[in-house]
């Protein structure tokens, strides 16, 4: 019986590769446990992706007592649909428009989520994939770090907004200052922030200065590892145990301890971050958490 999550961690830890090599064993060797253990597939689109990843485990890869977001099928199913245009008529999606800091920004009477993030690790996708059915939505993505300059808010039926932030690290805009973390400081509808980490990468040196800058501020917000669909499983879940660690040495206090995993090419965990989203906006009633 493992008790404390840092004993936890160092058992999850001593399971990892040290080195690419031993990494590429490892795959193999996941791959083989795949067949045996029957990992899920990636198609299942309405659950959680660290659902297929704990076969390879044989300990809950987050401790139980860190997972406190749990959808039934049918919940993530109704979130999902909150996104959906073919609802009620004149429902609306729309961007509302750019700004370079809070102080000209209108103050709306909705509940609003931001997502943050060093550059190029995949905030506007992850919004240009919420938004994919609404095709008169346009989330503009580039491959070059650095391209959302503003501050970019697009409205979900009045029912909350999603806030697209320019990215910290390599090319970050010189006002990031007096933009993003003058957003965040003072912003009174602010509900959450999603702060994206690259799943390939797990968590690095200008990840951990984001940390500890929403943790100076003390506003909430949650981990999502991005670009799923680029890592294999073994570095997958390596990530995940990162930031776990990460969190514990650095006693993350706003951090939701449960992190979220998604790809915004092929739509795995999309799903169910949507319905988190819902969930913290007041707009989805989790049967488990009332
Ligand atoms: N394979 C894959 N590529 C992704 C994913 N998300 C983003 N990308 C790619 O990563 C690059 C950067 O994506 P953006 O969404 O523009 O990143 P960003 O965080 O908004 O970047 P900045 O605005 O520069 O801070 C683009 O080439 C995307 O196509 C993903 O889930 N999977
Ligand atoms: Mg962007």
């Amino acid at each position: 019986m493992i008790s404390s999550s840092s004993a936890r961690l160092r058992v999850l830890i001593s399971y990892l590769p040290q080195s690419w090599s031993c990494l590429k064993s490892l795959h193999m060797s996941s791959q083989q446990q795949a067949q045996n253990r029957q990992i899920i597939p990636v198609s299942d689109l309405f659950t959680n992706p660290v659902d297929r990843l704990q076969p390879m485990l044989q300990i809950p890869i987050i401790p139980n007592s860190d997972v406190s977001f749990t959808p039934s099928r049918e919940e993530i199913e109704a979130a999902s649909i909150l996104f959906d245009p073919q609802n009620v008529k004149g429902e609306k999606f729309q961007f509302l428009g750019s700004w370079p800091n809070p102080h000209i920004m209108p103050k709306w009477d909705v509940p609003e989520v931001a997502f943050i993030g060093k550059s190029n690790v995949g905030k506007s996708s992850l919004l240009a994939a919420m938004f994919a059915q609404i095709p008169d939505l346009e989330v503009k993505v580039s491959k070059k770090p650095g391209h959302t300059k503003l501050m970019n808010v697009f409205n979900v039926k009045d029912m909350f907004h999603l806030v697209d932030m320019p990215g910290y690290g390599f090319n970050m805009p010189d006002h990031f200052e007096t933009s993003v973390e003058a957003y965040l400081k003072s912003r009174r509808n602010l509900t959450r922030v999603f702060m994206l980490i690259d799943a390939t990468s797990g968590p690095v040196d200008v990840d951990h200065i984001g940390i500890d800058m929403m943790e100076d501020m003390a506003v909430p917000y949650v981990i999502v590892l991005t670009k799923i669909d680029l890592a294999r499983p073994s570095t997958l879940l390596r990530s995940v145990v990162s930031v776990l660690k990460f969190r514990d040495e650095t006693k993350a206090h706003s951090c939701f301890p449960q992190p979220f995993l998604v790809s915004s090419m092929d739509g795995e965990g999309l799903a169910f971050l949507q319905a988190f989203i819902a969930y913290v906006t007041g707009n989805l009633k989790i049967k488990s958490l009332s």
